[in-house]
């Protein structure tokens, strides 16, 4: 098995919590051995590997988790954009638009479309991504949807519960959705989503999906409390979701629920029974105009939270996870490290992927020690504080994958 080693590393920023206080090494060395971390430490002590990496002083990280995103699209939705800038606001109903366009591509252009998206998101170091279905909404499509996104992405999640379609009844549509809908879905997901809000989904009806869903094997996240105050926090909580999304408008009770959620869990050490993670979408909260979600607020109530893009036609034209990062700093009073965090361990405790070793049957990601996957971020920057210091800037210099170099993306020395 090759190995590499990536030496004079100025600052390594690993994520793990395991290191508490010392998780961030300065003067470091990874070594990468197929597709796993196989040491880590200071530069001066780092072992032999067949290949040599000089980073040049520059700062690392583990690649981007990004856990929320909606990539097997076709169409475009420029002009709703320039409609919003122009004074409307945002609406569900843009979601029919791109199914329309969607449905009527065939499968070597959707393909073509969500490869040249995830390679955009590689280049900027994004090493794991979550995709969903939802431009489909029905069987034939939302199974087409689910099965390209199944042989590219990472991790994919149904949600045949986005929209209603035209000229289909909520209800019968929601017990399609539960039926033959997810039992064709079903083997190629992990998750199922439901978009809880005015417009798309009821309570009711997101609970219907939930709890069948559930019942399917599926681990569960939902679309909540985007576009107004809602229940879908306080549904999330009570399914064990292991993520509520977009999270902009909270009351009190959500945050106490989503607190509660994380009482058997160690945040210092990584360690106990996970909660329901509040993902936070800053790029979707900017384009829509929406109030940013609360991160800092979250996380002083305890509240594990994580980054992510939203990348989508409507809402989040973007897969830059420096620029979420970027906003969280700057806009959402979160330290540098905290939203690092949030956009690498708090995704991948999102996708439930925080854990895993050797002796596992998978392996982390989003947090760089020995046994974890390969995953590294490096970056053109002597430290991570540059991602808000130099925002909108191209810092990634170099990104492995699972212990390969991504195309496209060059090793600094
Ligand atoms: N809110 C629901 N779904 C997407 C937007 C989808 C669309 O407008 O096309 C979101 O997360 O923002
Ligand atoms: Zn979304």
């Amino acid at each position: 098995m090759t190995s590499t080693l990536i030496t004079n590393i100025g600052e390594l920023s690993t994520m793990d919590p395991a290191r508490g206080t010392e998780s961030v090494l300065k003067q470091a060395a990874v070594v990468l051995e197929g597709e796993r971390i196989a040491w880590l430490g200071p530069a001066t002590q780092a072992p032999a590997a067949d290949a040599v990496h000089d980073a040049g002083g520059r700062a690392a990280l583990p690649g981007w988790v990004d856990s929320h995103t909606h990539l097997v699209f076709a169409g475009d939705r420029s002009a709703e954009f320039a409609a919003r800038l122009a004074g409307e606001e945002y609406s569900a109903g843009g979601i029919a638009v791109t199914t329309e366009a969607t449905r009527n591509a065939g499968d070597y252009d959707l393909t073509r479309l969500l490869l040249a998206r995830r390679a955009e998101a590689a280049a900027g170091g994004t090493t794991w991504v979550e995709t969903k279905t939802g431009y489909g909404l029905d069987v034939e499509q939302e199974t087409r949807s689910a099965r390209i996104a199944s042989s590219v992405v990472d991790d994919v999640t149904f949600l045949g519960a986005h929209l209603v379609p035209d000229g289909m009844d909520a209800e019968e549509y929601t017990d399609l959705v539960c039926g033959p809908m997810l039992a064709a879905v079903r083997p190629y997901v992990q998750w199922a989503d439901v978009f809880c809000e005015r417009g798309a989904f009821t309570e009711d009806q997101s609970r219907r999906v939930l709890a069948a869903c559930r019942a399917a094997g599926l681990g569960l996240r939902v679309h909540g409390n985007q576009l107004g105050p809602g229940a879908g926090v306080r549904l999330a909580v009570e399914f064990g979701a292991a993520s509520v999304d977009h999270v902009n408008y909270l009351s009190d009770g959500d945050v106490q629920a989503l607190a509660g959620s994380w009482a058997g869990w160690d945040s210092a050490a990584g360690s106990g029974t996970p909660g329901t993670v509040a993902t936070c979408l800053p790029a979707c909260d900017l384009s829509t105009r929406q109030p940013l979600a609360p991160g800092r607020e979250l996380l002083d109530a305890g509240v594990e939270i994580a980054l992510a893009t939203n990348c989508n036609p409507g809402t989040s034209y973007t897969s830059s996870m420096a620029f979420c990062v970027a906003t969280a700093v700057l806009q959402m009073e979160l330290s540098v490290p905290e939203a690092i965090r949030a956009a690498t361990y708090g995704g991948a405790l999102a996708l439930r992927r925080h854990t895993g070793n050797d002796a596992d049957g998978q392996r982390a990601v989003g947090s760089i020690a020995v046994g974890h996957r390969a995953d590294i971020h490096l970056l053109n920057a002597p430290s991570a504080a540059y991602l808000a210091y130099r925002p909108g800037m191209p810092l990634t210099a170099a990104v492995w994958r699972a212990g390969k170099r991504v195309p496209g993306t060059r090793a600094g020395s």
